[in-house]
């Protein structure tokens, strides 16, 4: 930043995801989350520093140069519905336009490869693939199958499982409301069935049965093998769909945990994680007393004491992530 100030997005992020499982990243507002996934993308801002390393399949994200990222991470191994979705649609062209402008770029088949491709489509769908409404769903799953003159279909697929209305699809996103802009978006990020999802935000805006339907959606994402990671605010949200979750504290990771011991018994383990369930209308409806420090200017020890009820001399010190857990008074596992 000017004047040579350090902003500590995001530090020591460490947590692993499988193929076909549902992490949820939660925390407040400007936690570090988008910032966490954009790093994965190779999409951080020019002055950014990043160290570390995050492997998919055994390629380094974080090492890998931007020829790589672009034809071989972005939209292939790495999808992504952005945080903002109408801000990074293209205002020129029609949602229907982008969608069967990235079939195309995501389907350019290598020579040799359509074959293969067409092969395990049947392993995977069974030798009806040759039916038309197949062949679009086929088209969406398995990127290098789609037909040319398919991709239209597989446009509408897309749009389709992302609860995006059909007669919409000619439309410019200026005509779109937030929750179509979101609903574009989405269908953007399924069409080239990555092997990895990073969905920022995907619900805002949308109405509780819309929620429950994109997250359903995005759960059958993984249910196919794939790994989702679902950075949300909205906790119901999480709990439908994620098998853990991690939560974020001003940059940190402060746990990480099964979803259904920390939604339900016994609970969170973190004071921060605990406060964010009671905080939940249908729960205690009690906010976490204070606001979050200043990323610029983040405490020697434990960035939560200030706000934390448990808080002694021994948080002076930053506790690090043992077992799950970033805290010096955590819950026990076993109470
Ligand atoms: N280009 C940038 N320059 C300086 N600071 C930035 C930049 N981008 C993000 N930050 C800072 O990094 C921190 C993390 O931002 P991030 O967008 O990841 O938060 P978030 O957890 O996604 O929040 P939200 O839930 O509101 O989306 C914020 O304090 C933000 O101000
Ligand atoms: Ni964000």
């Amino acid at each position: 930043m000017p004047g040579g100030r350090h902003v500590a997005a995001v530090t020591d992020a460490d947590f692993d995801l499988a193929p076909g499982e549902c992490l949820a990243l939660v925390g407040e507002s400007g936690c570090g989350k988008s910032v966490l996934a954009s790093a994965l993308l190779g999409l951080l801002p020019g002055n950014a520093e990043a160290s570390g390393s995050a492997l998919l399949d055994g390629v380094d994200l974080l090492a890998a140069d931007e020829r790589t990222l672009a034809r071989t991470v972005r939209g292939r191994r790495v999808g992504l519905v952005p945080q903002s979705p109408a801000a990074h649609l293209t205002p020129v062209r029609t949602v229907r336009a982008q969608l069967e402008e990235t079939v195309r770029a995501l389907t350019t088949v290598r020579r040799g490869g359509r074959r293969a491709a067409a092969e395990a489509a049947v392993r995977r769908w069974g030798p009806r693939r040759r039916d038309g409404r197949v062949a679009a769903e086929a088209a969406v799953r398995e990127p290098n199958f789609v037909p040319r003159p398919d991709r239209p279909a597989a446009a509408e697929a897309a749009a389709g499982r992302a609860a995006f209305p059909l007669d919409h699809l000619d439309r410019y996103p200026h005509e779109l409301s937030g929750g179509l802009a979101q609903r574009a978006a989405l269908a953007l990020a399924l069409v080239g069935g990555a092997p990895l999802l990073l969905a920022d935000e995907p619900t805002t805006g949308l109405d509780r049965d819309l929620v429950d339907r994109t997250v359903d959606e995005l759960r059958r994402h993984a249910d196919d093998g794939r790994g989702l990671l679902l950075i949300t605010h909205d906790l119901a949200a999480a709990e439908r769909i994620a098998d853990r979750v991690a939560v974020m504290y001003a940059g940190r990771i402060v746990e990480t945990a099964d979803a259904r011991r920390f939604f339900g018994a016994p609970g969170p383990r973190h004071p921060y994680a605990r406060g964010l369930l009671d905080a939940l209308p249908d729960r205690a409806f009690t906010p976490v007393p204070g606001l979050p420090p200043e990323l610029s200017a983040l405490p020697d020890g434990c960035a939560f004491a200030p706000r934390c009820d448990r808080a002694t001399d021994t948080c002076a010190t930053r506790p690090a992530l043992r077992a799950g857990v970033a805290c010096h008074h955590a819950e026990t596992t076993h109470a």
